[in-house]
């Protein structure tokens, strides 16, 4: 048999998150940048994430990352990372699998006990800090691309709910921030199908009542995630709360949330709730944590932001690769409503 196509995936999950790994069967990718890399892929290839993310190879609450060599000198690599409907220029679950997947399988050589690199995202340049022990990567600290608040306490209008107070922020994905009590939640799992409808509308009316561009790539914008903040707590000196992200189509983040983070690391030092050099553990859904940190101030486009830091775990989980037989009726799969929520 001859197969049309043959992708070697690692599997790999941070804090229950399954992000996967692109480690052969794919050349490099037309574009300049990291983000023009990315926009190729959207525009002109976007067979290869339908083929991996859509039935019946992929499922719906999952990530996949494509290595391709970096074009920023500086790299050791770069990623591209895809998600169940499109692309996005960071991500901070996908940065902690790459990271991992890279030095547990030697493409980039692993230092006991520390080994540091950087990545080249779509979004720019991230530093990684990993621990490593025994050939294993205890865990990964990245340093994100600045985080900054668009805005605090605007009211917005959603259908269901009235009026609800948000902050948006951006954190390597632009976020709507609801206090998830505001909404009626307390982020167990027994509401999460719930939090997925109320956190989609949220999401939709937030886009559309608050319209955002970032100030140094207008090619990043609108609200694309919607974050349900559960009460901060201090536990013996250390702030922490639970959260629950909503990604498109319409599922919860089973980790903690890079990028969300990151955004709620902005608002509270927005807020003066989190200091430079404090540290925040933002826990999951299903009780999984990321740690973040405020490591210094900056700004981007003249708004102030923050330097944001995130610490998590991944494990690697499988070692497939995925064929398309030419008669295949699915080459770039499909998606089906009782799973994929269709969109107005
Ligand atoms: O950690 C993050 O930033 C994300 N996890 C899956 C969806 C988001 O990209």
């Amino acid at each position: 048999m001859r197969f049309s196509r043959m992708v070697n995936v690692v599997g790999a999950h941070a804090a229950g998150e399954l992000n996967e790994v692109i480690t052969g069967g794919v050349l490099d990718v037309p574009g300049a940048t990291m983000f023009a890399k990315m926009q190729h892929l959207e525009r002109h290839a976007d067979d290869l994430r339908q083929f991996l993310l859509h039935e019946p190879r992929g499922r719906v609450s999952q990530c996949v990352n494509l290595i391709l060599p970096p074009t920023l000198p500086e790299a050791k690599a770069g990623f591209v990372i895809m998600e169940s409907e499109y692309y996005v220029p960071m991500s901070g679950s996908n940065t902690i699998c790459t990271a991992t997947v890279l030095l547990e399988t030697g493409m980039i050589a692993m230092q006991e006990p520390v080994s540091e690199f950087l990545l080249e995202a779509p979004a720019g340049l991230v530093r990684i800090r990993a621990i490593c022990e025994g050939g294993k990567v205890k865990s990964v600290t990245f340093e994100n691309l600045p985080a900054f608040v668009f805005a605090l306490d605007q009211m917005i209008e959603v259908e269901g709910l009235g009026s609800l107070k948000v902050d948006v922020a951006y954190g390597g994905m632009i976020y709507v921030l609801v206090q998830a009590a505001d909404a009626g939640f307390a982020v167990t799992p027994d509401e999460a199908a719930h939090m997925v409808e109320m956190g989609e509308r949220i999401k939709a009316a937030a886009a559309q009542q608050l319209p955002v561009v970032h100030p140094e790539n207008r090619d990043i914008h609108t609200i694309n995630q919607t974050l349900f903040a559960g009460p901060l707590r201090d536990e013996g000196g250390q702030k922490r709360a639970r959260n629950g992200v909503i990604v498109s189509p319409g599922r919860l983040d089973r980790s903690p949330c890079g990028t969300g983070t990151c955004a709620r690391l902005a608002v509270m030092h927005a807020r003066g709730l989190l200091d430079v050099g404090e540290r925040f553990v933002h826990e999951s859904i299903i009780g999984t944590e990321f740690i973040g940190e405020v490591l210094g101030k900056t700004e981007v486009g003249g708004l102030p932001a923050i330097r944001p830091a995130i610490t998590g775990t991944a494990w690697i989980t499988a070692f497939h690769q995925y064929v398309l037989d030419p008669s295949d009726p699915f080459p770039t799969g499909f998606t089906l409503g009782d799973m994929w929520r269709a969109h107005d």
